[in-house]
């Protein structure tokens, strides 16, 4: 199957799993990162979430976390829809006072807010497989970002529905260090 193929297919598998969950059921998967990750995550750790949409692993829990835990937070920026994505600081996760609309319908830091480049990076995803590979949107906003950012541990959260068992794998795609589900923690991987 070709990478549209699996993006249509595992969006629809994604929209259904989430519809079938009770409201209440949402709120309190990905509640805080599971303590094996933590050992990924150096204490002056700068964190890159996501605001996640509808149907993605929802990040929000993470942010609060982070935050209560002393770590400054980012999320992605574009300054229109065919810029570069980079981030900068977020700094409440409780109210998000300091977010506004962003190109891709998903809210984002404002022009103002300061750039911080993540060191451990959380990312969403289409597909994941068990060894850490991962499909994303297609914009590669990701995969050029970690290209450029070397350093950065990504770490994926999905669904169990987004577990693929093979994915089409191209030389830019950037593996992921583990991959977090309501149920499972794939890896970290070495
Ligand atoms: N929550 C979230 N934030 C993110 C991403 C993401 O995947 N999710 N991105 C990841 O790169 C970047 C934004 N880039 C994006 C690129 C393409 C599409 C996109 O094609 N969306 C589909 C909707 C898919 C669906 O929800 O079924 C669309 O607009 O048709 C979205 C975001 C950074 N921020
Ligand atoms: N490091 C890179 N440098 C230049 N182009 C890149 C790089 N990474 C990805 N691309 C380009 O981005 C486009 C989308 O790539 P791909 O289908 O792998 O995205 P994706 O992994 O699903 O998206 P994302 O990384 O945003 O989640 C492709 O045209 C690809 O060539």
């Amino acid at each position: 199957m070709t990478k549209d193929e699996l993006r249509k297919q595992l969006r629809a598998a994604r929209r259904e799993h989430v519809a079938a969950l009770p409201a209440s059921m949402r709120t309190l998967v990905f509640m805080r990162p599971p303590a094996p990750l933590l050992k990924l995550v150096p204490d002056d750790a700068i964190i890159g979430l996501y605001r996640a949409t509808a149907t993605e692993a929802p990040a929000a829990s993470y942010a609060r976390y982070f935050l209560e835990q002393g770590h400054a937070i980012a999320l992605p920026r574009f300054a229109d829809r065919r810029g570069a994505m980079e981030f900068a600081r977020f700094t409440d996760p409780f109210e998000e006072s300091d977010l506004e609309n962003g190109p891709f319908g998903i809210a984002q830091p404002s022009a103002t807010a300061e750039p911080a480049a993540p060191d451990v990076l959380f990312v969403p995803l289409v597909g994941f497989t068990t060894n850490g590979a991962r499909l994303g949107q297609g914009g590669g906003h990701y995969d050029r970002w970690l290209a450029a950012n070397p350093g950065t541990t990504a770490i994926g959260l999905a669904w169990d529905t987004q577990l693929v068992d093979e994915l089409p794998i191209e030389p830019h795609d950037v593996p992921l260090s583990a991959i977090v589900t309501p149920t499972r923690i794939y890896g970290p991987f070495a």
